[in-house]
């Protein structure tokens, strides 16, 4: 298995992704996100296809059925390898992404509860009175159903829902921090080589290299830990 991490490019405009990437010389896997892709839109993801990079686009849909089915279909015509909706969307939203990327390679995946969220937080801002980890399995087994490709998870329910929803089931872990780099605003972190251990099929990393003094550097050093190289 190739263990390639997800950059995440949270910048605000295609210089700054520009100034970023001419750091790298080889294909990566990166992300693009809200802030990113509000700003640029489209053509920025022809950009980076046309420099071989892969491409997970994080716009976490979360509308109507009818809504998301027909913006599906306009993100599936953009080429890139992997999008997202919310699970809390529901089983009939997810359905409709699904068939809305139809006939396209373009994979889909489900963010159950985000790796910002603790336990307790779920419990008092949205009411849900199960375990995080309940919440999340439940949601992973939704997404399943739904025939979605995987989930994103943090690394801590990566290793339960694989055994829940099969090790072909994507598990795509943020809140990735190696073990001397501040937490920020998320809460279920873990580190590379715990996500490798806990059964993540990728890892998505975002401040740890974009903020890093030496990007190149700190990719590598996370890369060799995920690979296990390390
Ligand atoms: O549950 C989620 C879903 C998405 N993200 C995104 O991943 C990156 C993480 O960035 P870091 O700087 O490594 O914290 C960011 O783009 C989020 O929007 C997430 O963190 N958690």
């Amino acid at each position: 298995m190739v263990r390639k991490v997800i950059i995440a490019l949270d910048f605000a405009s295609k210089q700054e992704v520009e100034n970023f990437l001419s750091n790298f010389s080889e294909p990566l896997f990166v992300k693009v996100g809200m802030e990113l892709y509000y700003q640029e839109g489209p053509e920025l993801l022809r950009y980076l296809k046309s420099l071989g990079h892969q491409i997970f686009l994080d716009l976490k849909l979360h509308d109507i059925p009818n809504t998301v089915e027909a913006a599906m279909r306009g993100l599936a015509k953009l080429g890139v390898d992997l999008v997202n909706v919310h699970a809390a969307g529901g089983y009939a939203m997810m359905e409709a992404a699904k068939r809305g990327l139809a006939g396209s390679d373009t994979k889909l995946i489900a963010v159950t509860q985000l790796t910002s969220t603790s336990e307790e937080q779920m419990h008092h801002d949205q009411l849900i009175e199960v375990s995080l980890e309940e919440s999340v399995l439940h949601y992973a087994k939704l997404a399943k159903l739904a025939d979605l490709d995987g989930v994103v998870c943090s690394v801590h329910e990566a290793k339960a829902i694989g055994e829940v929803c099969g090790e072909d089931f994507l598990r795509v872990t943020p809140g990735i921090r190696p073990a001397d780099v501040s937490s920020d605003d998320q809460i279920r972190v873990a580190t590379p080589r715990q996500a490798r251990e806990q059964g993540s099929t990728h890892i998505v990393v975002g401040r740890a290299i974009t903020k890093s003094e030496n990007p190149v550097t700190s990719y590598q050093q996370i890369s060799q830990e995920w690979s296990g190289e390390a």
